[in-house]
Order: C-alpha cells, then sequence, then structure tokens
C-alpha cells in the first residue's frame, strides 16, 4: 500500500480530534501569544491549520427561505465534519500548512488563490493536547467556489482522508431548526463547530442575533434528544 504521508504522525497523534473533544478546551490565543510562538519557531506545540472558503449571495431558496451563501466543509475519514487543513509539519508556519494541505485535500492551487495572513481569524490552544489549532476564512467568487468544488474530485487525498466536500445550508427553514441549526448537531472535528460559528460571523454572513438564535435551536434539539 503506498505510504500516504500520515502514518508516523498517528501515533503522536493518538487522542486528537477524537469524538467528544470538548469545544470548551480550546482557548483563544491573543496575537502576543501567536508572535510568541512564531519566535519560538512555534515549539514546543503541535499545529495545525484549517479554513473556511465561502461565497456570499443573497438569495430566496425556492423562493422561501433567506440564503447567505455558501460555506465549504468536508467530511473526514474519521466519521466527523471539519474544515479542510490538517497537522503543520516540521519546518512550516501556519499559513504555508495551510496552503499545503488544501493543495493535498481539495486541488486547491495556491498560485492561483492562496490564503494569507490577513484572512487569519483565529488560534485556540488545546493544553491537554498540547496542540494549536490555527483558522482562516477566505471569500471567493461563485464561479471560483464551483471550480474549487470540481477540483475537489481530482485531489491526492480525495476517497483518503477527506470522503466528500459539502456545503453548510446556510438559511433556516419554517421550524426555526431545520437548516443550518440541524447541521451544527452533527459530529465535528477538533473545535470545528465553533470555528463554523466564529467564521460565518467574522464574514458577516450571520448577524451575532441570527447566530444567538441558531445556536439556542440547536442546543434546544439536543437537549430535548436526550
Ligand atoms: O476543521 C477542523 N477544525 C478544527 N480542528 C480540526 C478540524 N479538522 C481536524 N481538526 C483537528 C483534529 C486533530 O486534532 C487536528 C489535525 O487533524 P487533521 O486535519 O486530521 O490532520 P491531518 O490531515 O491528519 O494532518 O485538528
Amino acid at each position: 500500500m503506498a505510504d500516504i504521508g500520515w502514518g508516523p504522525l498517528l501515533a503522536e497523534s493518538e487522542g486528537y480530534g477524537r469524538l467528544g473533544d470538548k469545544t470548551d478546551d480550546y482557548k483563544p490565543l491573543t496575537s502576543d501569544d501567536i508572535e510568541k510562538l512564531a519566535e519560538a519557531g512555534f515549539k514546543p506545540h503541535q499545529h495545525a491549520s484549517h479554513g473556511m472558503i465561502f461565497f456570499r449571495k443573497q438569495n430566496k431558496l425556492w423562493d422561501i427561505y433567506e440564503q447567505k451563501g455558501f460555506a465549504m466543509m468536508q467530511m473526514r475519514f474519521d466519521g466527523t465534519l471539519g474544515f479542510p487543513g490538517g497537522l503543520m509539519d516540521e519546518g512550516e508556519t501556519p499559513l504555508q500548512c495551510l496552503n499545503r494541505e488544501l493543495r493535498e485535500e481539495i486541488g486547491f492551487d495556491p498560485t492561483k488563490h492562496a490564503f494569507s495572513d490577513n484572512e487569519h481569524i483565529a488560534s485556540y490552544l488545546h493544553e491537554g493536547k498540547n496542540l494549536v489549532l490555527h483558522f482562516y476564512v477566505k471569500e471567493v467568487s461563485a464561479e471560483e467556489y464551483f471550480a474549487l468544488e470540481t477540483n475537489t474530485l481530482h485531489a491526492h487525498e480525495y476517497g483518503i482522508e477527506t470522503l466528500g466536500i459539502i456545503r453548510v445550508p446556510l438559511f433556516t427553514m419554517g421550524d426555526g431548526l431545520r437548516g443550518f441549526p440541524a447541521f451544527l448537531t452533527n459530529n465535528f472535528a477538533g473545535n470545528a463547530r465553533s470555528q463554523l460559528i466564529t467564521g460565518l460571523v467574522a464574514a458577516k454572513l450571520f448577524t451575532q442575533e441570527d447566530m444567538t438564535k441558531a445556536i439556542e435551536a440547536y442546543k434546544g434539539f439536543m437537549k430535548n434528544s436526550h
């Protein structure tokens, strides 16, 4: 079987991104913290970078529901949802890691539309796992978005680490639950659920108020289903 590169990392990474990870365990880092990490060559932590690609489009789905656009996530090899991205290699910066991982996982061409430092939204530390997660958000045009989606089928990791790209439903149906709030009830890798929420508000696809409503609907559903 071909060496797909992550074998040696597996033992080291054991315990990362498991189902049941608590989002609250990921503490946001300040820009000073990140600067200090960079000065120390990003040691002694393990790092990973993930990116949300989206396009903005206000329209009415089926002439009924206000749709805000599309955001890209993926079904991962481990059955959880996450953003394209992955673990940082020795000598890389978080941004270099992101652009490399996106090429491997979704066939993204960094010479055409690489992520930049301006698109960094937040970084989080999970102390127990000695893991720092860096998160970026990039707006593209509708044409670029659809071309990227088509490309994913030809990416190196398609069918291995990435089992398919999905569009996050950015609308809420009449019952206040189906659509985006119901999407939040899925299982997410690491802190991808809170990254999604943060990213959509940072991109101004959701107002704080709309997002609060969606989170309340999601939490209400989770409470009633137990
Ligand atoms: O989208 C994500 N957001 C936050 N954390 C994530 C996301 N996807 C995975 N993870 C976590 C899970 C692991 O703790 C690390 C690295 O995972 P992964 O992307 O699988 O790394 P490799 O592709 O194996 O390099 O991040």
